[in-house]
């Protein structure tokens, strides 16, 4: 017998400003599963997600939470007094509260008027909800003294603990939504937060998981939706699945391995930029040579160094000790602008606060490397700059190709590779990435790492540091394993495996 779904939304659509977002998509997320939402770049499963938590208004189509329908419009709490809890990607948390704190200003904080905590009932309660979640979290840290899984894991049972003080908690059957709760966490920590949600599963409850990342799909759903340009290209079982099946779904194509071919480093010539014995908060007197050519990956447990070192090569984090060249000249006090002199350039991970400006739009953003050339007098060319803009949001398929639309208004993968485009267009010789494909869908990994690959095979160098080893696998010439802050291991050609990686990596942890 099929069992009721949880939530049934069925052919909802949204457009903004005329253009449809969602087609009519349908998805059904059943009791006691780990239902996976996938899709590219700007298929609409965020535009979903903010419809159910009350972010946006649907433009029609039916939603059922429990066999009822919910009247649209859900208003600014969306779905969560019928029993929906949403976890979005940036957690919402205040990194100078503790956890308590968080946790009893969602208990209290619907109700109308003054009201006392009682903070002895509420620590009680938030006792309880860590005990029974086994998550080990003492209720009086603030949040910044927290591991970014810890992080993770509070925000899930905050949202729990919110479900729990809904009208409807009794009923059995709660749904958490959650929008990439995974990529800003080290990878061999995520399994923490897969037990929590596996708590929750075997209590009846549903999870809806929204993630770019297949194996983490394939590992810890029951069932996966996938949407395809606002539509729904198909619902399937993810036992017996392989990544082939769901990229097959999400691409309507099968998967296509960019093959990587030789490396052609040039080492015969000083390395076009490289770090003579350099220290930072982590990183500690490590050298390191980047050669025309050649694709260096950097990975390591979390705190390891890898994420500091982009960073202070770039000159954006200042080293306390040791030096840095350009091909072969010493750079006296390495700065971004020193950097970019030299054709060096950084693309952060954190591309909400440091890569891109929200607010701005496509062609403004795209811009910015350009101004200070493209400015003939008092006049900013900016024809030329929209038609370069227009050029690399079709090479990289930025969706909509539209450069006048605004940057924040993008999907969070095509913020990515509109960045991407932005500096490969400037010609750097060396590309410094940190996490280059987080939240990027699987066909736009593919262009990126193409493009990467051509603009080495003409001479540029990219250093790459990334806990995706899969994305090592793909990308990178050699990988420096790095632990404690030194290189510790160096895996080349194609001695870089995932397992080779996984072990250089916990071999470290191991020995230290
Ligand atoms: N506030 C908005 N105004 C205009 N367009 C928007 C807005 N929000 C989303 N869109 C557009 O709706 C489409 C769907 O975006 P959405 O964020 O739902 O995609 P997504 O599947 O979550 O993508 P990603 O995997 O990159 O996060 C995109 O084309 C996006 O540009």
């Amino acid at each position: 017998m099929e069992t009721q779904p949880l939530l049934a939304v069925k052919g909802l659509k949204k457009s903004f400003n005329g253009v449809p977002a969602l087609h009519g998509v349908d998805i059904d997320v059943r009791p006691g599963e780990v239902h996976g939402l996938l899709g590219a770049n700007g298929s609409g499963k965020s535009t979903l997600i903010k419809i159910l938590a009350g972010f946006h208004d649907g433009d029609g189509g039916t939603v059922t939470v429990h066999g009822t329908t919910v009247s649209s419009p859900f208003g600014p709490r969306g779905l969560r007094d019928q029993g929906l809890g949403f976890v979005h990607q940036d957690l919402g948390l205040a990194p100078a509260g503790t956890v308590l704190e968080h946790m009893a200003l969602d208990a209290e904080g619907e109700s109308k008027g003054w009201r006392r905590v009682g903070w002895k009932a509420e620590r009680a309660r938030v006792q309880d909800l860590l005990d029974r979640f086994q998550i080990d979290v003492d209720p009086d840290a603030t949040i910044d003294m927290l591991t970014p899984v810890q992080r993770a894991m509070v925000a899930v049972i905050r949202a729990v603990g919110g479900q729990e003080a809904t009208p409807h908690a009794e009923r059995a059957g709660q749904i958490l939504v959650l929008d990439e709760p995974t990529v800003f966490l080290p990878r061999q920590e995520v399994g923490l937060l897969f037990d929590v949600l596996h708590r929750l599963r075997d209590r009846g409850d549903a999870v809806l998981l929204v993630s770019h990342d297949l194996d983490e799909i394939l590992e810890v759903t029951d069932r996966v939706t996938v949407f395809r340009n606002g539509s729904t290209a198909g619902t399937r079982s993810t036992t017996g699945a392989t990544r082939d099946d769901l990229v097959q779904l999400i691409l309507g194509a099968r998967d296509e391995h960019v093959a990587k071919g030789r490396a052609v480093v040039r080492d015969d010539r000083p390395p076009l930029l490289a770090a003579r014995g350099i220290t930072g908060t982590r990183v500690r007197d490590l050298d390191l040579e980047l050669y025309s050519g050649e694709v260096v990956g950097l990975t390591g447990l979390a705190g390891s160094g890898f994420e500091e070192l982009p960073e202070l090569l770039f000159g954006s984090k200042l080293p306390k000790q040791g030096t840095v060249e350009h091909g072969g000249e010493t750079v006296k006090r390495p700065s971004p602008a020193r950097s970019m002199d030299a054709g060096v350039v950084l693309i952060p991970s954190d591309r909400k606060n440091q890569g891109g400006a929200q607010e701005l739009s496509v062609l403004e953003n795209m811009s910015v490397p350009f101004l200070a050339k493209a400015q003939g007098g008092w006049k900013i060319p900016w024809k030329k700059l929209e038609h370069q803009s227009q050029e690399t949001c079709d090479r990289l398929n930025v969706v909509p190709p539209n450069p006048q639309a605004m940057f924040g208004h993008l999907s969070g993968g095509n913020q990515q590779k509109a960045l991407l485009g932005k500096w490969m267009d400037t010609s750097p010789t060396v590309m410094l990435l940190s996490e280059p494909t987080q939240g990027v869908d699987i066909g736009a990994r593919r262009e990126i790492f193409k493009l990467i690959r051509s603009a080495v095979a003409q001479g540029m160098a990219v250093l790459c540091a990334t806990s995706d080893y899969e994305q090592l696998v793909e990308m990178a010439d050699r990988v420096l394993v790095l632990d404690d802050g030194r290189v510790r291991a160096e895996l080349l050609g194609d001695d870089i495996t995932k397992d080779a990686l996984a072990s250089a990596v916990y071999a470290e942890e191991a020995a230290s």
